[in-house]
């Protein structure tokens, strides 16, 4: 592959790359750019962990090497979101999740470029923690803070560790030893910090590659709490179908369109990268021929005329997501090490006892018993 044509790949569906010819440089020393993508072990990965994975297969694709980090420690450093106690489940549960999920979208795992790692094999050892203090006293607690405010959950009584979050992403560029990190533009603060922090202990400065957000079915954020706003990647064709049907999708309205947007970054990437960039509308139902697009201006333009209206564009997302997903359900469905450690990682929620009504003085001492029920329950996590 030329040169243009592997750059071109790497840059497909970025909205910013700060200092890209650092990306370049390695080739012209002749070797492959090494490019990472962390992702903290928190909540069930959904549908969104589609577009990085699209696009670690696109680096792949391009000859670069690539290191997928499993930051189990971070994900309890933002406030708690994998409870410590949890978190050697979760990162069990991400290894599964993540590699089913690189192999539906072609990546094979036999690859000896890509490699797979748990950030606590090597935060804990010395010359990590060591950097960590170093980093701290070198830098502000209002920078630390700025750095993660659009990634570390706010609060006003929020922990300690939240401060040390972007610390520990800073250097793991340093230590995973890569030249670019790649993440969504949610991350931009913590990238530009990294691109100011490192040179402070004497590392050399990195690439960084963003994607857009992609926004939840429902036009908001897609947030794991709210089950309604994202399509988890394990959802059964039906709960898929569903979730579709409901999502907002205003006739002729292109922004703020959740179920377009995964046409956009989802489908069509997916379709490429197995060989056939194309998103198909069948119109069966009206007797009509399908609508084939091969590019989103297209989808936009018709979506705009009501060609393509939301439920022939709704029917046709379910479709083609339940395809996509088929291969990650298999291998869960296949696999009862993956489904025990799911139960693990993600315990049911406790029953809740029913609340008994007061009825006065006959049953002294019932509600302090309700009030100890509440919250009982395991952590939410986002
Ligand atoms: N900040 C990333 C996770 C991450 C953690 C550590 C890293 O080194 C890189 C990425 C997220 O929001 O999910």
């Amino acid at each position: 592959m030329e040169l243009q044509e592997r750059l071109a790949l790497i840059n497909e569906n970025l909205v910013e790359v700060l200092n890209p010819e650092l990306i370049q440089q390695p080739w012209d020393e002749g070797r492959n750019p090494k490019i990472y993508w962390g992702t903290a072990t928190t909540g069930k990965p959904h549908c969104a962990y589609l577009v990085p994975a699209i696009k670690i297969a696109q680096f792949l694709a391009a000859g670069c090497d690539v290191v997928v980090l499993l930051a189990d420690i971070h994900g309890f450093l933002d406030n708690l979101k994998a409870p410590v106690e949890l978190v050697e489940q979760r990162v069990e549960y991400y290894r599964f999740t993540i590699s089913a999920l690189l192999r539906a979208v072609g990546v094979s795992e036999q690859l000896n470029n890509l490699t797979i790692v748990q950030g606590s094999s090597y935060q804990k050892t010395a010359a990590y923690v060591m950097d960590v203090y170093k980093l701290s006293s070198c830098i502000s607690e209002h920078e630390a803070k700025r750095a993660g405010a659009e990634i570390v959950k706010q609060s006003d009584s929020a922990p300690l560790s939240g401060l040390l979050y972007p610390v520990l992403q800073v250097l793991d560029e340093q230590y995973l030893d890569v030249d670019a990190q790649f993440g969504g533009l949610d991350q931009r603060k913590l990238f530009i910090a990294a691109k100011e922090w490192l040179p402070k202990l004497g590392y050399r400065q990195r690439a960084h590659l963003m994607n857009g957000m992609v926004p939840g079915i429902n036009g908001g954020k897609m947030s794991s709490s709210d089950p309604d706003s994202k399509i988890d990647l394990l959802d059964p064709p039906e709960v898929v179908n569903k979730k579709i049907k409901k999502a907002t999708a205003a006739p002729k309205i292109i922004e703020e369109n959740g179920v377009l947007a995964l046409v956009e970054s989802v489908l069509l990437p997916a379709a490429a990268l197995s060989g056939r960039r194309e998103f198909r509308v069948s119109r069966d139902r009206d007797g009509l021929e399908p609508l084939i697009y091969t590019g989103i201006e297209k989808v936009h333009e018709d979506y705009k005329n009501d060609i393509l209206t939301p439920q022939l564009l709704k029917s046709a997302v379910s479709a083609a997501l339940n395809l996509l997903l088929v291969p990650i359900q298999e291998a869960y469905h296949a696999s009862p090490e993956w489904q025990e450690v799911a139960l693990k990682a993600y315990p049911p929620p406790a029953k809740k006892e029913k609340k008994v009504k007061q009825k006065g003085t006959q049953h002294p001492g019932l509600a302090m018993r309700n009030e100890n029920i509440k919250g009982s329950g395991p952590e939410e996590t986002s």
